[in-house]
């Protein structure tokens, strides 16, 4: 394990009655690390995210930061420390502005508590210039209902990044954007980590993970069954790991070995 790392989370077990939909899951995200967290449907990864993020609790397992070991993880922990997590559904609100949404809860106030509402569109409209290229969004006043959930989740995207966050967790947040958008977050995931920030990738996309993580983590059935570096590993061993579980890891890395 490397000593150096943000988030380690060591034996985590999840049951939902008397399903384990997560079972004994170790492992750490290392600062500046990109990782992503791969595996097929109902393989845990969501599961997984909401108990780094602190909405759910695990039955079993500890979670320690920067060498701190937490036993209470919730969400005002999860926020105090710097984790963002933008979900599948992500979390904005539909009746209020982009602008309203990115500064949910971190409003810009003056000295009466009244908010400054010129200055948060003024920086909104920059973080939609900057952040992630979203087609098609016209002013920062734009109402979030009349957005696609391609453009939705690029908001929510942006929100996060600009409030620099520690450790940033993306759970399918390429599905709805479009090519362009997606090379945006892509290459916004590349730039976080040169700043140090950390990430975390969930994707179905293997191709998307393989372009921009450090590491990958495969889960199968709510059991890690691979943790490798990039250099490691191929698009290929990933694809059979997903897909097949354990036996494609051994048949890949048999065939491997034989050719
Ligand atoms: N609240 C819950 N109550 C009961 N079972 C749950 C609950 N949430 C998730 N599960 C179960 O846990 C398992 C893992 O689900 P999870 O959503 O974490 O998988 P996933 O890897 O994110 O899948 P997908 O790629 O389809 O989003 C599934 O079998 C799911 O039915």
């Amino acid at each position: 394990m490397n000593e150096d790392y943000l988030l380690r989370i060591e034996g985590i077990t999840k049951k939902y009655g008397v399903n384990t939909v997560l079972d004994d899951v170790s492992f750490d995200i290392g600062k500046g690390e990109v990782v992503g967290l791969l595996g097929d449907n109902g393989a845990g990864k969501s599961t997984l995210v909401k108990i780094m993020s602190g909405v759910v609790a695990a039955t079993a397992g500890d979670f320690s930061w920067d060498g701190t070991k937490h036993p209470h993880v919730n969400r005002a922990l999860t926020e105090s420390l710097g984790i963002e997590t933008i979900f599948q559904d992500s979390a904005l609100v539909p009746q209020m502005s982009i602008s309203r949404n990115i500064f949910m809860g971190r409003e810009i106030t003056n000295r009466l508590g009244l908010m400054k509402i010129k200055e948060m569109d003024a920086i909104t409209s920059e973080i939609l210039d900057s952040v992630v290229t979203i087609e098609g969004i016209k002013s920062s006043k734009q109402l979030v209902s009349s957005l696609s959930g391609g453009q939705a989740q690029a908001v929510a995207i942006a929100r996060a990044v600009h409030f620099k966050r520690s450790l940033l967790i993306l759970d399918e947040p390429t599905s709805a954007l479009a090519v362009r958008a997606t090379e945006a977050l892509l290459d916004y995931l590349r730039a976080l980590k040169a700043d140090g920030i950390s990430s975390v990738l969930v994707t179905h996309n293997l191709h998307h993970a393989f372009e921009v993580c450090d590491r990958h983590i495969v889960m199968n059935h709510g059991r890690k069954i691979l943790d490798v570096r990039r250099e490691d590993t191929s698009v290929e061993e990933l694809t059979a790991a997903v897909v097949e579980g354990e036996l494609g890891i051994r048949r890949y890395r048999e065939n491997a070995a034989a050719a």
